[in-house]
C-alpha cells in the first residue's frame, strides 16, 4: 500500500506522457489507478486497426481518431475527476519547447523511435526534468531512469546504428532477401510513387547506359492519357529486365557472383492482366484498396511465384494510378498501407527471383519491411507498472533507490525481471557532457548540404539546427528568418564545405547548436581525401561518442517499441549461449579487452565491488554478456548487481 508521503507526491505531480500506443495506453490507466491527477499525453499518430488487439483503450469504432484524444476519453470514463490533456501531436513540435517541459514534474516515455527519444531526452535535459524511458521488444522490455548530472542520460550509451546496407548491393548485387525488399521500398516504390525530387539510386547502373534513350529517366514519367498497365508493363521491363540486362554487362561484378536474369514482362504474363481479369477494373472501394483482393488472392503467408508476383506488381501499380493518383508523389512506404506492402512484397520476390534468392510470403515480406517483432501486450504492461514505480520514486527524490529494470524473455532462478542501479553520467557523452566529436570528411567535395542532412539530422539528431565557425553563422533553420538570409542558407547548402563564406578545412572547429532542443555540441574537421564507397557509404566518418558499432551478423529487426538505450540488457537478454564478459577500456573504438567468463568475474567479485575497476565497471565495457540456460547460477548470483553496478548515486 502506498504511503502517506507517496500519496501527497503522486497527488500534486504534473506527468508528461510521450506516446500513447502498446506502452502508453498501459501507462495512462496504470497512472490514473495509481492516483496521478494531472497528466499530459503527447501521440502524433491515429488508431489503426492493428493497434486494437494490445491497445486496449481503442475500439473498432475509434480506427482514424487521435491516439492521445482517445486514450484520455477512455480513462476519463472510470476516473472522470482527473486532469488529463491531450495532444494530437509530434513531440518534436516547436510548441513544446523547454519551457513547456519545465512545467512537468518528471516525463514517462512510451515512444518507438530512436529520433523522438533522443530529442526528448534533450529536452528534459535543458528543462533539467527526470526522464524515465522505457522500450519493448516482443518479450523483452527495459525502463531506465534519467536525471540530469546524477545519472546517464538515454544518449549516454552509443546507440546502434540502424542497420544499412551498401548502396552497390541494393542496387546491383543483393544477395538476400531482405536486399530485395530495401530496394523494392527505398528505391523502387519511392522512385514511382514518392517525392520526385529525392535523390535516388534506382537508376544508378542504367543511367551509365548513355546511348539508350528509351531507357532514359522518362520511362518512371506516366503520361496523361496513360493505358497503366502498359505503363506498368513498360516499368517492369524496365526495372526487372533493361536494368539487369546493363548490369550484366559489367563482366567484372559477375566474376564471383552467381549472374541475375532478366526477366521481361511478356515471357511472364504475355496477356495484358485488364484483359484477362474482368474484375480488376472496378475490383474494390477507395478506402479499401488491395491487388490481392482484386486478383482474389486470399492468404497472406501463401508465397506466390513468379507470375502472381508479377500479376500482384501489375495490380497494385494499376491500383494506386486509379484509385490513389492524389498521393502520388507524396507517399512514403508505411507497413500498415497494405497496397504499398503487396506492392513491395511482388517487386522484392521479382527481383529476388531474377537473383535467384528464395522468395517470402506478403506475411514474411510486410514483416522484414517494416521491422516488425510482434508486440506482446503483457511486456508492454510490465513495463508500464514499471515506468510508474519509477516515476513515484523519483517524486519522492528517492535517488538512493532508482533502478533501471530489463525484462527477461527467459527467466532464471524463476526470475523475469532484472533491477539494476542507474549509472552515473558518461564523461565522453557529447549530449550531457559537452565532449567536442570529430568529423573526417573531404571538404572539397561534401557539399554543406551533405553535412546538414547525414551528419546534423542523421546522426545528431537535430531539428533546427544553426552551423557556426566562429562568430559567422554558416547555416540555420528557424520559423523567422529573413528572406535574404534564407537564400544565402539556401545558396551555403550547395558549396563544398572548402567554398563556404567561411571555408571549412582541416583544423576548422564547428559548433552545431539546436535551438528548439538547446543543445549545442562542437565538431572538429579532419579533411581525408578518400572513403570506402562500402563502409563508409556516407562519404563522411563521424567519431566520439555517437554510435555502438554494429553487429553485422546480429541482423536482426529492431521492434516497434524497442528503447536501444542500453547496450548491457540486451546481450543478456539475447544470449542463448556461453556467458562471457568482454571488458575493454574507454570508448567504444576500442574493443579489445580480455573476455571472462561471468562465473569468473563473479568469484573474483566481492560485495563491495572491488573486484571491477570503476572502468570495468562501466557497463558500456560489458560487450558482451550471453545467458547459457542450462547454467542458471551463472546470471542470478547474489554478485550479479555488483557486476553490473558502476558508481552508487
Ligand atoms: N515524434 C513523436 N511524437 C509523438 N508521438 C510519437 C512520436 N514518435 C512516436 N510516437 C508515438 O509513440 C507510440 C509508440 O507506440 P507503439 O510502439 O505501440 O507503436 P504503434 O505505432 O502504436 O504500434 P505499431 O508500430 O506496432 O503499429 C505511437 O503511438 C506513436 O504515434
Ligand atoms: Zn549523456
Amino acid at each position: 500500500m502506498a504511503s502517506q508521503e507517496q500519496l501527497s507526491a503522486i497527488k500534486v505531480a504534473r506527468v508528461l506522457m510521450v506516446g500513447a500506443g502498446g506502452i502508453g495506453c498501459e501507462l495512462l490507466k496504470t497512472l490514473a489507478l495509481s492516483g496521478f491527477q494531472d497528466i499530459h499525453i503527447i501521440d502524433m499518430d491515429t488508431i489503426e486497426v492493428s493497434n486494437l488487439n494490445r491497445q486496449f483503450l481503442f475500439r473498432q469504432s475509434h480506427v482514424g481518431q487521435s491516439k492521445a484524444k482517445v486514450a484520455r476519453d477512455a480513462v476519463l470514463r472510470f476516473r472522470p475527476n482527473i486532469s488529463i490533456t491531450s495532444y494530437h501531436a509530434n513531440v518534436k513540435d516547436s510548441r513544446f519547447n523547454v519551457d513547456f517541459f519545465k512545467e512537468f514534474d518528471v516525463v514517462l516515455n512510451g515512444l518507438d523511435n530512436l529520433d523522438a527519444r533522443r530529442h526528448v531526452n534533450r529536452l528534459c535535459l535543458a528543462a533539467d526534468v527526470p526522464l524515465v524511458e522505457s522500450g519493448t521488444t516482443g518479450f523483452l522490455g527495459q525502463v531506465t531512469v534519467h536525471l540530469k548530472g546524477k545519472t546517464e542520460c538515454y544518449e549516454c550509451q552509443p546507440k546502434p546504428a540502424p542497420k544499412t546496407y551498401p548502396v552497390c548491393t541494393i542496387t546491383s548485387t543483393p544477395s538476400k532477401f531482405v536486399h530485395c525488399i530495401v530496394w523494392a521500398k527505398d528505391l523502387l516504390f519511392a522512385k514511382l510513387f514518392g517525392d520526385k525530387n529525392q535523390e535516388n539510386d534506382l537508376n544508378l547502373r542504367s543511367n551509365d547506359d548513355a546511348n539508350s534513350s528509351e531507357h532514359s529517366e522518362d520511362v518512371f514519367e506516366c503520361g496523361k492519357d496513360k493505358d497503366i498497365e502498359q505503363y506498368g508493363r513498360r516499368i517492369y521491363d524496365h526495372v526487372f529486365g533493361h536494368n539487369i540486362k546493363v548490369a550484366l554487362s559489367t563482366e567484372e561484378t559477375w566474376k564471383n557472383r552467381n549472374k541475375p536474369r532478366p526477366i521481361y514482362i511478356k515471357d511472364v504474363l504475355p496477356e495484358k492482366l485488364t484483359k484477362e481479369n474482368g474484375n480488376t477494373k472496378n475490383g474494390c472501394a477507395t478506402d479499401d484498396v488491395s491487388a490481392m483482393a482484386s486478383l482474389g488472392l486470399k492468404n497472406p503467408q501463401d508465397v506466390w511465384g513468379l507470375a502472381e508476383n508479377s500479376r500482384v506488381f501489375l495490380e497494385s501499380l494499376r491500383l494506386f494510378f486509379l484509385k490513389r493518383e492524389e498521393e502520388i508523389g507524396n507517399l512514403t512506404f508505411d507497413k500498415d498501407d497494405q497496397l504499398a506492402v503487396e506492392f513491395v512484397t511482388a517487386a522484392a520476390n521479382i527481383r529476388a527471383s531474377s537473383f535467384d534468392i528464395p522468395l517470402h510470403s506478403l506475411f514474411e515480406a510486410k514483416g522484414i519491411a517494416g521491422n516488425i517483432v510482434h508486440a506482446v501486450a503483457t511486456t508492454n504492461a510490465i513495463i508500464a507498472g514499471l515506468i510508474v514505480i519509477e516515476a513515484i520514486k523519483v517524486l519522492k527524490k528517492d535517488s538512493s533507490n532508482y533502478r533501471m529494470t530489463y525484462c527477461l524473455e527467459h527467466p532464471s532462478k524463476k526470475l523475469l525481471l532484472m533491477p539494476v542501479e542507474p549509472y552515473e553520467p558518461n564523461k565522453s557523452c557529447y549530449v550531457c557532457s559537452e565532449t567536442p566529436l570529430s568529423l573526417e570528411v573531404n571538404t572539397h567535395c561534401s557539399k554543406l548540404r551533405d553535412f546538414v542532412e547525414k551528419i546534423v539530422k542523421a546522426k545528431l539528431g537535430m531539428n533546427f539546427p544553426l552551423i557556426m565557425l566562429g562568430a559567422s553563422i554558416l547555416y540555420e533553420v528557424g520559423e523567422d528568418l529573413e528572406e535574404d538570409m534564407v537564400a544565402i542558407y539556401a545558396a551555403n547548402l550547395d558549396k563544398a564545405l572548402s567554398e563556404l563564406p567561411s571555408p571549412v578545412t582541416s583544423g576548422t572547429v564547428l559548433t552545431i547548436e539546436d535551438l528548439q532542443q538547446e543543445f549545442s555540441c562542437i565538431i572538429n574537421i579532419k579533411h581525408r581525401e578518400e572513403f570506402d564507397e562500402e563502409k563508409e557509404p556516407d562519404g563522411m566518418l563521424l567519431s566520439g561518442w555517437v554510435e555502438a558499432p554494429v553487429d553485422k551478423d546480429n541482423n536482426k529487426p529492431l521492434g516497434n517499441g524497442e528503447s536501444t538505450s542500453n547496450a548491457l540488457p540486451e546481450e543478456i537478454m539475447e544470449g542463448e549461449k556461453d556467458v562471457e564478459i568482454q571488458e575493454t577500456s574507454e570508448g567504444t573504438e576500442n574493443v579489445t579487452g580480455k573476455k571472462r567468463k561471468l562465473s569468473e568475474v563473479s568469484k573474483s567479485t566481492t560485495p563491495d565491488h572491488s573486484g571491477l575497476s570503476d572502468e570495468s565497471r562501466n557497463h558500456n565495457q560489458l560487450e558482451k554478456i550471453d545467458v547459457d540456460d542450462e547454467d542458471d547460477e551463472l546470471i542470478i548470483s547474489d554478485d550479479w548487481e555488483s557486476l553490473t553496478k558502476k558508481k552508487r548515486l
